[in-house]
């Protein structure tokens, strides 16, 4: 089976995929029997705390280091297999630390970069150019900013025009409009039916952007799916927050009667509450407050972030 064969299948398909460093006392298991499929076109999200494995799934990934146990295909081809050297030239990588030549200029940086991987040279200008850096092209990587440096390693991950791009926190050093900036080229991209994975310690910056994601923690994997489907697998309760008259406000512990007890009210002012509702309450909770003829009520998803510790938790 070629890679072009691939349309429709998972882009990455992991089964008990370990990688194991040391022996005895001093056994490592920086990923521990991971299985995980990513679905293609999708903007997938790797969260975990430092040392959980997020790189070292990237680095086994692109077949720069082996597993201990497991498989693990990319674009539908094993990463061991016969064919993953040819598939490589699909993959777009920005790792964690990547190490640029201060004396290069982006420009020739970009274009060294594309001879190591065998991409055509003609459209770097016009890379540099998509991340921004078209006015700093031949000036000295040591005079960029960590911003800067961070742009030209995107740049870098874009040659040869990549069917999967692997990126390793890449919004590490980048301003607010710049990670703005950067997610809109990542819509494009999967527009154009590019998967990516990408990594974040910034959940927040996450929460709204990706498909899916999964979490690590440990070597392990912790939860998967789509930020609503770990919404509901944690237990994290939903705030409701209320607004309305000091008397209506009064009777919410009467109107929610025989409920009170699962839920957390709390007065913040004379017309303001919050209401802490597990889920599963969600609806009757609602028909008993529309009965009070609130003047207004939001309701409020716990974060990813919420999620993320909640979840590290849970066994
Ligand atoms: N070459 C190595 N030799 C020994 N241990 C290693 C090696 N590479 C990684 N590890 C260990 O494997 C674990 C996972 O590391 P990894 O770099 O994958 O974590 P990460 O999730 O990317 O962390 P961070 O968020 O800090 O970047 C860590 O405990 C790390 O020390």
């Amino acid at each position: 089976m070629t890679s072009s064969h691939n349309d429709g299948r998972a882009v990455l398909q992991l089964h008990g995929l370990c990688k194991h460093y040391g022996a005895g006392s001093t056994l490592l298991k920086a990923l521990d029997g991971v299985d995980l499929e990513v679905a293609p076109g999708q903007l997938f999200g790797l969260i975990g705390h430092n040392g959980a494995g997020k790189s070292t799934l990237f680095k086994l990934l692109l077949g720069l280091i082996r597993p201990t146990a497991g498989s693990l295909r990319v674009l539908g081809e094993a990463v061991d297999g016969p064919n993953f050297r040819a598939l490589r030239r699909h993959l777009g990588y920005l790792p964690e630390n990547l190490v640029l030549y201060d004396n290069l200029s982006g420009l020739e940086t970009l274009q060294f970069f594309a001879r190591l991987k065998g991409a055509p040279l003609a459209p770097c200008e016009a890379l540099l150019e998509q991340v921004g850096l078209a006015a700093a092209s031949r000036r000295a990587v040591r005079e960029y900013s960590k911003g800067m440096r961070q742009r030209l390693g995107f740049a870098q991950a874009l040659l040869g025009e990549p069917r999967l791009l692997l990126l390793d926190e890449p919004t590490t050093g980048l301003d607010p409009s710049a990670i703005r900036d950067f997610y809109r080229q990542l819509d494009a991209l999967r527009s154009r039916g590019v998967s990516l994975v990408i990594s974040s310690h910034i959940l927040a910056e996450l929460q709204g952007r990706v498909d899916a994601l999964a979490m690590l923690s440990g070597g392990r994997l912790k939860a998967q799916g789509t930020v609503q489907a770990l919404r509901e697998r944690s237990a994290m309760p939903l705030r409701m927050l209320l607004a309305g008259t000091p008397a209506q406000l009064d009777a919410l512990p009467s109107q929610l009667s025989g409920l009170m007890e699962r839920l957390a009210l709390q007065r913040e002012d004379a017309q303001h509450a919050c209401l802490r509702c597990p889920r599963e309450l969600k609806m009757p909770v609602l028909q008993r407050l529309a009965a009070l003829d609130l003047t207004d009520l939001s309701l409020q998803e716990p974060s990813l972030e919420d999620v993320y510790f909640e979840l590290r938790e849970a066994a």
